[in-house]
């Protein structure tokens, strides 16, 4: 299952630098890992913005859930979900 997920990120000013970047560090290695497994099939940043769009290929609406609360930044992110499904005009498969 396919999902279009857009992840805001705030931190709070007050929190202690060292704090925050060992949260970006964490955040990265789970982000990386997932990416290899093909479970995190695109991450791009939002021009501008502490932000992300992201798609997701996992096996269902729980996986997903498991997976975005399980990373280091969830605290601190706004989360939006769009389940995705073929378009019957698009000429790829849903593998590329
Ligand atoms: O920077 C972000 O967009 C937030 C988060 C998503 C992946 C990652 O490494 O950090």
């Amino acid at each position: 299952m396919l999902f279009h997920v857009r992840m805001d990120v705030q931190l709070p000013p007050a929190m202690p630098a060292a704090q925050a970047d060992e949260l970006k560090k964490n955040e990265r290695e789970l982000a990386q890992g997932l990416q290899r497994s093909g479970k995190w099939r695109h991450l791009w940043r939002i021009a501008g913005q502490y932000a992300n769009y992201s798609v997701f290929d996992v096996e269902s609406v729980d996986e997903l859930h498991t997976l975005l609360t399980s990373l280091p930044l969830f605290p601190y992110m706004k989360i939006e979900v769009s389940p995705m499904c073929r378009h019957p005009s698009s000429i790829r498969d849903t593998d590329t």
